[in-house]
């Protein structure tokens, strides 16, 4: 079972120590834009040492040659997992997993899909995609599966059609958790974490819900133990 992944979304490392601090327990950390591109690699390094585990959530999106190379960098670090937008295509998927590959990484590489901020009625606004919101994400998975790589990051109300369709051991990535309690923000599509455990989820990203609580390590313990109980 992975342990629920906590999103780091704070502006320095500064603020990662002191929200780190009280947990004393390896855990599975999410670095961001909001953190990696005012910190730099740096941060990477320090949060290894403390003993967890690297979800590097910078999204590349570019034409294949640029994410390419740029995976081949973002490769040396010693990283856990990483990603890409599906949406810039199979070629520019296939340049990531060679350049995270040639730099002798193992860490999972996988996709978004569609973000989970987006509802369906936006994506066929804005993006002028006239399908359902669960086809563009099926069509967006097989692609990255058929791309070679490890999952896709899509919300808990895809996880069981992706998995059905694409097999259990394809990650299923899911951001957009929240408890009943909890506010739902700028995120459209959630889901508690019992939800995305009963509907083939293999990983939860957790952020707000936790790092906004008055009390990160129960909330975090809750959390925990909701994703982790088994439900007949
Ligand atoms: O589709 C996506 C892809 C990535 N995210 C990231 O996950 C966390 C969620 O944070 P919350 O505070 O729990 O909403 C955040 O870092 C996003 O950048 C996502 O939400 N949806």
């Amino acid at each position: 079972m992975t342990k629920p992944i906590i999103a780091l979304d704070f502006k320095d490392m500064e603020a990662v120590r002191i929200f780190l601090k009280p947990f004393n327990e390896s855990l599975f950390v999410k670095v961001g834009m909001e953190l990696y591109l005012q910190n730099g690699p740096d941060i990477i390094k320090e949060i290894r040492n403390q003993g967890h585990e690297i979800f590097l959530d910078l999204k590349l999106h570019d034409i294949p040659n640029t994410v390419g190379q740029a995976m081949k960098g973002l490769g040396n670090l010693d990283i856990q997992m990483v990603n890409v937008h599906a949406a810039g295509g199979s070629i520019m998927m296939q340049r990531a997993l060679e350049g995270l590959r040639d730099s002798g990484s193992t860490a999972s590489l996988v996709a978004v899909t569609q973000l989970t901020s987006t509802s369906e009625l936006m994506m066929q606004q804005e993006q002028n995609i006239q399908s359902s919101i669960n086809d563009s994400i099926l069509n967006y998975a097989t692609l990255a599966q058929k791309s070679g790589l490890d999952g896709v990051v899509c919300s808990a109300n895809e996880s069981a059609m992706i998995r059905d369709a694409l097999g259990a051991s394809f990650l299923k990535v899911t951001p957009g958790i929240r408890t009943p309690e909890d506010a739902k923000g700028d995120q459209v599509r959630i889901a508690t974490p019992e939800f995305a455990k009963l509907n083939g989820a293999t990983h939860i990203v957790v952020g707000r819900s936790i790092t906004q609580d008055t009390n990160p390590v129960a909330k975090y313990h809750q959390i925990k133990k909701a994703w982790e109980t088994d439900v007949k």
